[in-house]
């Protein structure tokens, strides 16, 4: 069974410290990113790619610092991601962070993460976040493109409806409930 708790952050009124600016960094931040472009986020490494440089040159909430990494660098932070290619290095990451009681996510080291990072879709304001456990990200992503694929792009047209709907509605909250789950009672039937 699958005991993790999924939750929806708002990344743009935290502060996201990623260390490690390579290939894996790169990864964590582009998903992030692009699933929550104005997130608030920090790379941090010794060397920082050009690719992750010219993510920073367009984007105002990208912070690079190039030095390595020391725990001073979690002052202020709310969650780490550590991507080093350094197995040491991010152990002691995850030990500072812990440490501080902030949220770290070691990446490809589940056994060192207080979260998984999950595959994404998004359909307007429609989200889904996929996990499979830390067994198999790549599933993770098949199910990503899966569902990209069989979810109508218009579900976020009866979405603002149902919402404009809402605001229509007199009454009470029951009165709403009842209202709302008899709209979409036939969703489901097909
Ligand atoms: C536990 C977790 C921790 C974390 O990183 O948060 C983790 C761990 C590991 N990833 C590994 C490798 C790969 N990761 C991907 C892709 C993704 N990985 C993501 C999340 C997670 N990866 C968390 C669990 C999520 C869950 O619960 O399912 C996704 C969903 C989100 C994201 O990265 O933002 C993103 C897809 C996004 C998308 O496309 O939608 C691919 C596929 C590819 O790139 O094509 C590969 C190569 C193929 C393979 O190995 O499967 C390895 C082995 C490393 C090694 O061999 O050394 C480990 C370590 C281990 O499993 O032990
Ligand atoms: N590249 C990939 O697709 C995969 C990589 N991995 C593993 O993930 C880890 C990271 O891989 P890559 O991103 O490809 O490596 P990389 O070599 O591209 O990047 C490593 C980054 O860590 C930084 N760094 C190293 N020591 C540091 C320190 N003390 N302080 C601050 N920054 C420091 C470097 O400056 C660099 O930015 C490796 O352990 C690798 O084995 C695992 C699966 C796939």
């Amino acid at each position: 069974m699958n005991e993790l708790y999924p939750v929806f952050l708002k990344v743009a009124q935290l502060d996201t410290l990623i260390v490690g600016g390579g290939n894996v960094g790169l990864e964590k931040l582009s998903f992030l990113l692009k699933s929550s472009p104005k997130a608030n986020v920090t790379v941090l490494a010794k060397e920082i790619s050009d690719e992750i440089k010219a993510i920073a040159a367009k984007t105002e909430n990208l912070q690079l610092i190039e030095a390595a990494y020391d725990k001073t660098y979690l002052e202020n932070r709310h969650i780490v991601i550590g991507a080093t290619d350094d197995k040491e290095v991010n152990k002691q990451i995850q030990q500072d962070a812990k440490a501080k009681h902030l949220l770290v996510n070691i990446a490809d080291t589940p056994e060192l993460c207080d979260f998984y990072l999950g595959g994404i879709v998004t359909k307007g304001n429609v989200k889904i976040a996929i996990s499979t456990n830390g067994k198999s990200p790549t599933t993770a992503k098949r199910l990503r493109q899966f569902l990209e694929e069989v979810i109508p792009d218009d579900i976020n047209e009866m979405v603002e409806n149902i919402h404009q709907y809402r605001d229509t509605l007199k009454g009470d909250f029951e009165y709403k409930v009842e209202a709302l789950n008899k709209l979409t009672k036939e969703l489901l039937v097909k």
